[in-house]
């Protein structure tokens, strides 16, 4: 099975109503693209984005949900609200929620069979901090993560992966080529033990300050089916750009 291309933004704590001139203009500029495309916004504009977006290719998701469906969790939101507003994908474990939050790969298994359970693909994030490369801990840090917070049931349909070197995230500093080849061969190899010809077509994105100039060279890397982009998927011309890179690299 070959995993299909995904180009996914996560728009993190950022936009306003204001902001979904971007998203429509988005939808104008890719009415039919060659490959999957998704933008996460706060959850405040998930329900005018899907409005603004609904007919078009673009899917839009969350960037966390609760592991439980409802309940007495303040400020929180469930997997079915995300639904309910329109998504079709969660991220869940971002490094960012992870560090912020606590979140741990146990946390994020929940989360990912939560996101299910409410008919989301869960984007499951991974990744290293720069301590953890300078060691050498690198690959034995994804393998733990991917391995705890993958739950059995994972499938091309209901997952995708998502390495962001926590390093890269919002820095401008990019992995070598070679760097972002050997993690994605190792996570390949490690999904296909464990989930057979369905780990095969998990996709699996990198994610590291990708912009429209470096999005050639990293989507020409083995193994990487797509990216998810932070600040360079605020503007449709920027995230236009990569989608563009993605589209080429079919
Ligand atoms: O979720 C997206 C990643 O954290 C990457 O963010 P960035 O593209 O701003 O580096």
């Amino acid at each position: 099975m070959t995993a299909r291309k995904l180009a996914a933004g996560n728009w993190k704590m950022n936009g306003l109503a204001a902001d979904l001139v971007e998203a429509e203009a988005l939808a104008k500029a890719f009415p039919s693209p060659k490959v999957d495309v998704l933008l996460c916004p706060p959850a405040t504009l998930i329900a005018p984005m899907s409005a603004k977006v609904g007919g078009s290719a673009i899917a839009v998701g969350g960037q966390n949900c609760h592991a439980v469906e409802s309940g007495a969790h303040t400020g929180d939101v469930s997997a079915a609200m995300l639904a309910d507003a329109g998504a079709s994908y969660v991220i869940v474990g971002h490094s960012e929620r992870r560090t912020d939050h606590g979140e741990t790969d146990a946390s994020i298994r929940l989360k990912t069979q939560a996101a299910w359970s409410a008919g989301l693909v869960a984007i499951v994030c991974i990744g290293e901090t720069l301590g953890q490369r300078e060691d050498g801990e690198t690959l034995d840090v994804v393998g733990g993560q991917l391995a705890g917070s993958l739950p059995d049931d994972c499938t091309a349909a209901n997952t995708v992966v998502a390495y962001e070197p926590v390093w890269a995230i919002g820095t401008g500093k990019v992995p070598t080529l070679d760097q972002i080849a050997e993690v994605h061969v190792f996570l390949r190899a490690k999904l296909e033990d464990r989930f057979g010809a369905e780990g095969a077509g998990i996709p699996l994105l990198y994610g590291g300050s990708v912009k429209p100039s470096n999005a050639d060279e990293i989507f020409g890397v083995s193994n990487v089916d797509g990216a998810l982009v932070g600040g360079a998927s605020l503007k449709a011309a920027d995230f236009g750009g990569i989608i563009g890179a993605l589209e080429r690299a079919e």
